[in-house]
């Protein structure tokens, strides 16, 4: 039985409020319909739906200030109302929807990371749209993914997406902020997301966005790396979701990475915490960054931090550089007793039979300008 297709769509405050300062209903109405329209076509939608820090702005006075508890409270306010408006319209389709407020601590722990995938696999079996936001009146700054377009991300590789749609007040990335640049020009295709490209984005367009567009870059590299297209389109273009199904929105399109990942790889992209790193040399980066090697303890010549086997470690290079993340075989005593040495040495060293890898190339996904290079 063919798959059906999974679409991720995050809404931007700048999308829900029309500009304005509170939730636009007519702009709400439009985008539900376009979602059945795209069930009917036999896709599952997956809204990230920001909108609550300006809906609860709305409700109570404009005048309550920016800090951080100020706008928790908005979102408190606000995301009860969000969801359920996003419900009534919905309603009308007979459409179920289901909320559900998510954090960074509900992806760095594995065991939260598949309880929340499940949840979305539940709910897309049973024909429900769930419709995701940050749990931001409890998200404390430890805790926070912080911004919508990076949870989009998260939940693009919770729900084993096709797609992520990023949907703004701009009709993709430009050359530079168009309200400040009006010459920039718009890419419509971007193949690697590199420094210079995130050089060119700028922050929020407006004052209840958050991000802007370097989140949305951020968004669009770790779903490329999970081998998921992303897409930045224009909000307010009428039928825009299926012009850009049907290619030919005016937009941005980051091409996927071509080998999606399996299951324990995706999540290590999801960005869990990692205990401790090791350092390695030319021919170690070399080896897992060209030949899609394994770590050996060989290129190994430093190490930092507490781990224990089987805890995600960072691979760094020796300029310090991010070259991948990986589950570790080792604990960090036995990593301190047996980095430089050949794989044949290490049970004589330890003293006992172990794994003759560090990091196996299974446990192990590239990341920032490694990515995408094997
Ligand atoms: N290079 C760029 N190309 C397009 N938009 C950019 C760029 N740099 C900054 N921006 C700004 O990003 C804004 C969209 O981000 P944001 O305000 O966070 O919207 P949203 O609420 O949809 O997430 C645009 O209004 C624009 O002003
Ligand atoms: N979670 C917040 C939105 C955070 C956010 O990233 O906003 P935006 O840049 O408008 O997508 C809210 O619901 O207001």
């Amino acid at each position: 039985m063919k798959k059906t297709k999974v679409i991720v769509i995050k809404l931007g405050t700048s999308v829900l409020t029309a500009g304005t300062d509170k939730l636009n209903k007519p702009r709400m109405i439009d985008i539900v319909t376009q979602c059945m329209t795209l069930k009917q076509q036999g896709y599952q939608p997956v809204l990230v739906s920001s909108g609550a820090v300006a809906a609860g702005r709305d409700a109570v006075e404009h005048s309550v200030g920016v800090s951080i508890a100020e706008k928790q409270m908005l979102a408190a306010i606000g995301q009860g109302q969000l969801i359920h408006l996003w419900q009534s319209l919905f309603a009308l389709y007979d459409q179920p929807v289901a909320q559900l407020l998510l954090t960074r601590a509900d992806v760095e722990d594995r065991g939260r990371y598949l309880n929340a995938r499940d949840t979305i696999t539940q709910l897309l079996k049973h024909q429900v749209i769930p419709i995701v936001n940050e749990n931001d009146a409890v998200a404390t700054s430890e805790i926070k993914v912080g911004d919508n377009d990076n949870l989009s991300s998260l939940v693009a590789i919770l729900a084993n997406a096709d797609k992520l749609l990023l949907l703004t007040d701009q009709p993709g990335l430009f050359t530079a902020d168009p309200r400040s640049n009006p010459t920039a020009t718009l890419i419509s295709e971007v193949e690697q997301i590199d420094q210079s490209l995130m050089a060119l984005a700028g922050g929020a367009g407006s004052k209840l966005g958050t991000g802007g567009m370097y989140t949305k870059l951020e968004a669009a590299r770790t779903a490329q790396r999970a081998g998921i297209e992303t897409i930045i389109a224009k909000g307010a273009e009428p039928q825009v979701i299926e012009q850009v199904m049907a290619g030919t929105a005016q937009s941005t399109t980051f091409v996927r990475f071509d080998a999606p990942l399996e299951g324990r790889k995706k999540w290590l992209l999801s960005g869990p915490k990692s205990a401790g790193f090791v350092q390695c040399d030319i021919g170690a980066v070399a080896a897992i960054s060209h030949q899609g090697a394994s770590l050996l303890a060989k290129g190994i010549v430093a190490m930092g931090g507490e781990f224990a086997r089987g805890d995600v470690i960072e691979i760094r290079d020796l300029d310090d550089q991010l070259v991948a993340k990986g589950l570790v075989a080792f604990d960090h005593r036995e990593m301190d007793q047996i980095k430089r040495l050949h794989s044949s040495e290490i049970p004589l060293v330890l003293g006992y039979p172990a794994s003759n890898v560090v990091v196996h190339r299974d446990d192990l996904v590239l990341l920032d300008v490694y990515a995408g290079s094997v």
